[in-house]
């Protein structure tokens, strides 16, 4: 038996998934439990958003369950072929396997300085290629390599269009430029990596909307209830590939884990996980003693992958913290296993909707993440770099 309390709510799957065993130890100092068992709940009920009066209750209560007590679960039923999610995995492999001097074209570091409003955002904040160690989190490098794609708003999109010329003198324009002009960078040598995460996105957009309906549903509010603060959701996705390390390299002053331990910011994250990942998502549990983890390993069940999803800061928040932003982090996978490749989607609110993001402050979406990403590199915080 499990002590943590985030284990003794997890519902005993298992046995109806098809999965593999975990590898035999635990890296670093971290302490793992060894059954990588999150609630696994079936979206299938959602694609539609009719209001009906026959959902499952059953999964309603669980998912609540799921929100509450662990802040992960695996979802099924989201609707997106198993061949779309395997063949954006293997597009992004094949990314990051060009050579470097075609992924420093597309650096996300060349637009870092481009600053001004009137500058043309090649990138525009964060957006493109980072190599190992770039992004920062908890004050050390993360090891991974990085490709971040934003939603790219429409030429004539009225949140783009306020930031022309012609408004720059209009003081009350809201702070998240960057993020409202910013283009993803697509490497023009590698089209198939456009077109394929294109039709991933709009694959995955369909699924975030599923699954904050049946939360709508869970908090007791109607079907539709947040149906404005995503319809036109700024999504992220990071497209990452977590080298293999040696085991007496995974330690260093300079460089933390493959992805130090954090929360997400926003609605949901949906992870899109290679398959042969084992041990290298790890899940904090509630556990206040100590830093304990599960391992959120990819799962198939009923032969169908699951995306493993996780609640963002904001979705605590607004529940009051009854819904949990649960913090994680990717440990490097360890050789003879080989790089890992993850490609999260995360389901975000429109750029212009208004957050209570603590219990002091009102913001834009846009002016949130436009913090929280600046965070994420060196070079925003450091004005010589
Ligand atoms: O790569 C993963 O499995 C998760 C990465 C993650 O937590 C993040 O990018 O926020
Ligand atoms: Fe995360």
């Amino acid at each position: 038996m499990h002590s943590s309390s985030l284990l003794k709510h997890l519902v005993p799957f298992i046995t109806r998934t098809s999965q593999r065993r975990l590898a035999a130890y635990a890296q670093s100092d971290l302490v793992l439990h060894n059954d990588p068992v999150l609630p696994i709940i079936d979206f299938s009920s959602f694609a539609s958003k009719n209001e009906t009066n026959d959902y499952p209750r059953d999964m309603i209560e669980k998912l609540a369950n799921a929100c509450e007590h662990v802040g992960f679960f695996y979802a099924i039923g989201h609707g997106i072929p198993n061949e779309l999610l395997l063949r954006t995995l293997s597009v992004t492999r094949q990314l990051f396997d060009l050579d470097s001097k075609i992924k420093n074209q597309y650096a996300a570091r060349l637009s870092a300085n481009s600053s001004k409003l009137n500058q043309q955002f090649r990138g525009g904040l964060a957006r493109g290629y980072q190599s190992v160690g770039e992004n920062v989190t908890n004050a050390k490098r993360d090891r991974h390599e990085g490709f971040d794609l934003y939603r790219d708003l429409e030429d004539n999109h009225p949140l783009r269009l306020q930031f022309n010329d012609k408004n720059l003198s209009n003081k009350k324009l809201p702070d998240y430029p960057e993020l409202a002009q910013g283009r993803n960078p697509w490497p023009k040598e590698f089209p198939i990596f456009k077109e394929t995460l294109t039709e991933y996105t709009a694959a995955m957009l369909r699924t975030g909307e599923r699954v904050m309906r049946a939360i709508a549903l869970s908090l007791n509010l109607p079907l539709n209830h947040f149906e404005s603060t995503f319809n036109e959701s700024f999504w992220v996705i990071r497209c990452i590939k977590y080298p293999a390390v040696h085991q007496n390299e995974s330690k260093s002053p300079e460089y933390g884990h493959g992805c130090g331990e954090h929360s997400d910011y926003g609605w949901l994250t949906f992870v899109n996980q290679d398959p042969d990942s084992h041990n290298c998502l790890h899940v904090r549990t509630t556990d206040t003693t100590k830093a304990t983890y599960v391992a959120a390993d990819p799962i198939i069940v009923n032969e169908q992958i699951a995306l493993t999803c996780n609640i963002g800061d904001i979705l605590a928040f607004i529940t009051n913290h009854k819904y949990r932003s649960t913090r994680h982090c990717v440990i490097s996978p360890v050789k003879p296993a080989r790089s890992r490749i993850s490609t999260p989607f995360f389901f975000e609110p429109n750029l212009d909707v208004k957050l209570r993001i603590n219990e002091t402050t009102e913001c834009y979406y846009g002016e949130y993440l436009t913090n929280k990403v600046r965070n994420n590199f060196n070079y925003y915080n450091d004005e010589t770099k």
